[in-house]
């Protein structure tokens, strides 16, 4: 059981507390001030003190603390398994960045020293959660006002130290659908090719993150505008080029209405995927698509779950026009919802009619047992009836089922003899 979100704040509050009652300053700090300024939920509550690790560990006890982080000044203490975890973190100056992605050594330092290492102003704020008080010395509260993603300082020495920060800054515009401040801009575009440091882990955690959200069309619209597209997907620009494929896919992301990572990939990908139209390629080819996944390292889940979409989008989108046994093994696949909204989302972005869709979406609330009847074999059954257990099982018990399926058996006696009849054939 995750820990329970109120109990974790609560917590984070008492860690405040215990630290100031030691005699040491303690905030609130980086992004659960500005989820508490938008007023939206934070997972984490993230405690900054002027308290070094040691003095950590022995305000909380060395058995309810971690020295995970110590090297950074980062002191985990455990609340157990209801209240979680609170990270408490040595106001600190980073010292070098050679890596591109975390700092060669840090120097402890104050609060306001440790606002500047930060990556932007609406993430460089502190609160005290005591007093309930902001302390802002970056004019973050400023910014989030009028809703402007922009680096602390000098952009380009914020994205030199940290290439992960590009990705991070689309992210923050597009899913608070903020304006990214110009010289921030500027910066992420001189440091775009710069990108491969980052781990393909990190990479996908972020674009997960920004396909999920409503506003994803605004993060691949900006993400190709500052030329990062080129950098993580430049398959999509040698076969997408044609800029009415780009407005279509860019329609059809923000058509999907469904917070999926998977549909939404394959809506990005679906011209990449798709081999010319003028060689008349009846099926879609997703190589790209798989060579993608395995980049990025997506999980086996979703790398066939866009490849499954990809692969049927055609289909659904003229599901009126197909024998139903066809479209039913379809709707019975577990991604079909995703499928019918991914199928959708097209035929809106083409300003086209969504009758096939609708009809799919229509037959997949079918009661389960007409949509997805109970198979009328199984391989115990084989087994029974005097058949050798073997690679040949699964073809007969799949020619078994679409047969069920197509109303030509009905009884798991006929099964047995279309297996009497076929077994040769299978
Ligand atoms: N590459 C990064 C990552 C984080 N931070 C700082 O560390 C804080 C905590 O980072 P993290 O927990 O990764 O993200 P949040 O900003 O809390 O936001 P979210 O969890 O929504 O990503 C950020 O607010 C920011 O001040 C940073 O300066 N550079």
């Amino acid at each position: 059981m995750p820990p329970d979100l109120a109990a974790t704040r609560a917590f984070s509050i008492e860690v405040v507390q215990q630290l100031k009652q030691a005699g040491f300053q303690a905030l609130w700090a980086g992004g659960c001030v500005r989820d508490l300024l938008l007023g939206r939920e934070s997972k984490d509550f993230d405690v900054a003190t002027n308290a070094t690790p040691d003095e950590v560990r022995d305000v909380f006890g060395h058995d309810h603390t971690l020295p995970i982080g110590a090297s950074f000044g980062v002191i985990t203490v455990n609340g157990g398994r209801r209240r979680g975890q609170v990270e408490v973190a040595t106001f600190r100056t980073d010292m070098g960045y050679s890596d591109g992605r975390r700092p060669d050594a840090v120097r402890f330092s104050s609060a306001e020293e440790d606002a500047q290492r930060r990556d932007f102003t609406i993430n460089g704020m502190f609160y005290d959660p005591v007093e309930e008080k902001v302390l802002d010395y970056v004019g973050g509260q400023r910014d989030l006002k009028n809703g402007l993603v922009r680096s602390i300082g000098n952009p380009y020495l914020r994205f030199e130290e940290d290439k992960l920060r590009m990705l991070r800054a689309v992210r923050f515009s597009s899913t608070f659908a903020f304006d990214l401040e110009l010289a921030t801009q500027r910066a992420i575009r001189e440091f775009a090719s710069h990108i491969h440091v980052v781990s393909a882990e990190r990479i996908a955690a972020e674009m997960r993150r920004m396909l999920v959200d409503n506003h994803r069309m605004i993060a691949v619209r900006m993400l190709r505008d500052l030329t990062l597209m080129d950098e993580l997907l430049p398959e999509l620009d040698s076969v997408v080029g044609h800029a009415l494929r780009w407005s279509e896919t860019y329609q059809s992301l923000e058509r999907l209405q469904v917070a999926d990572f998977s549909a939404a990939m394959a809506l990005l990908l679906r011209y990449a995927c798709q081999r010319s139209v003028l060689n008349g390629e009846p099926h879609r080819p997703v190589e790209p698509a798989a060579a993608i996944a395995a980049r990025w390292k997506l999980t086996n889940d979703e790398t066939k779950t866009i490849q499954w979409i990809l692969r049927h989008e055609g289909l659904i989108r003229r599901a009126d026009e197909v024998a139903w046994p066809k479209l039913q093994r379809l709707l019975i696949q577990e991604p079909a919802p995703l499928l019918i909204e991914a199928g959708r989302a097209i035929q809106r972005a083409k300003a086209i009619s969504t009758e096939g869709v609708d009809y799919a979406r229509s037959r997949i609330e079918l009661p389960e047992e007409d949509l997805n009847p109970a198979p009328l074999l199984n391989g115990g059954d084989l087994i029974q009836a005097g058949y050798q257990p073997g690679p040949q099982f699964q073809r007969v018990l799949e020619a078994v089922r679409d047969e069920q399926l197509e109303k030509r058996i009905a009884t798991t006696a006929e099964a047995l003899d279309f297996v009497k009849v076929q077994w040769d054939n299978l």
